[in-house]
């Protein structure tokens, strides 16, 4: 197995306070990995470790087996879109190509052209007077033509309404089908990352709550509903838990079958999964990876 991404005790902190801590994960290569969690919880600290705008204050991380921040060579392997796709207002389309051209030695001219084509882009007008939506695919294009091995994108498209969207996710599956570029892309919008994404990462308050392929955490995920009693039934490992008088329900990892007929299992859908991990933080919990 390729990895995209390995990363070990990575950490970074500014000042006192550690924006992610002690993450170990592997994200192989050739999948769309979703990253979520709450404003503030460290993706795009993450994301930026990984492009090599920040250096680790512990740890290490290897992304497409180099470095970040290593070279011209360690460049090249990574396309990185940040938060509020930059673009520089004053230069025009075409002259965002050029200077594409310019600083990547793998630059595909006409990938570039005509992905500028078809979006309809006029490549005479300044960045600063395209729409949000119209930016991140300039922002994108920027950064598929560069021919990268992983495409990092952080919240691509929080500024979008939901159809342009939608097309800007389709653009980037179709991407992803015929370059076999990897992805990482981070968002707060859990029904597209359900589309698009085939890996789940979420980070809550600086750390990995859990990762894995997304079918394999539906799999292995369920809502358990049963008779108030002292616990949960044994084989499940309590994610978040919610009790009336009579009755408890979990979401729960199972580690085996529930033979307990007392108890239902229910299936759980991404949102749910997402929303059970990102509310289960007040007890610090090790970090499960399913690989
Ligand atoms: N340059 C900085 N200086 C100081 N603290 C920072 C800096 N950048 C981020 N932080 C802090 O690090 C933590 C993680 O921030 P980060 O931007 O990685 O989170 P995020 O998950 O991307 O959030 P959001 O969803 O709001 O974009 C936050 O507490 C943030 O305040």
């Amino acid at each position: 197995m390729t990895t995209t991404l390995s990363a070990r005790g990575l950490g970074r902190k500014y000042g006192k306070r550690w924006a992610l801590a002690g993450c170990t994960l592997e994200i192989p290569a050739g999948h769309v990995t979703g990253l979520v969690g709450p404003n503030g919880a460290g993706k795009s600290t993450l994301l930026n470790l990984a492009a090599g705008m920040l250096a680790p204050s512990a740890g290490r991380i290897e992304v497409c087996g180099g470095r970040p921040g290593s070279g011209t060579a360690q460049l090249a392997k990574v396309g990185y879109v940040a938060q509020d796709t930059p673009t520089y207002a004053g230069m025009t389309v075409a002259e965002h190509l050029r200077l594409g051209a310019r600083l990547n030695p793998r630059w595909d001219a006409a990938l570039a052209a005509e992905r500028i084509a078809r979006l309809g882009l006029d490549p005479g007008k300044r960045a600063g007077k395209l729409s949000g939506g119209q930016r991140a695919q300039l922002a994108l294009t920027l950064g598929i033509a560069k021919r990268p091995e992983v495409l990092l994108l952080d919240e691509p498209v929080a500024a979008l309404d939901p159809l342009a969207r939608r097309e800007f996710l389709q653009d980037l599956m179709a991407v992803v089908v015929e370059q076999g570029v990897s992805v990482v892309l981070s968002s707060h919008l859990v029904s597209d990352l359900e589309r698009v994404c085939d890996h789940l990462v979420v980070l809550v308050e600086s750390q990995v709550r859990v990762a894995g392929p997304l079918d394999d955490l539906l799999a292995t995920h369920r809502r358990l509903t049963g008779p108030r009693r002292d616990g949960p039934p044994p084989g499940a490992e309590v994610v978040t838990e919610s009790h009336t008088e009579r009755q408890s329900t979990y979401v729960a990892r199972l580690t085996g079958p529930v033979h307990d007929p007392a108890w239902t299992a229910g299936e759980l859908g991404v949102e749910d999964l997402v929303l059970a991990y990102m509310g289960s933080g007040a007890t610090a919990r090790p970090a499960l990876e399913v690989l």
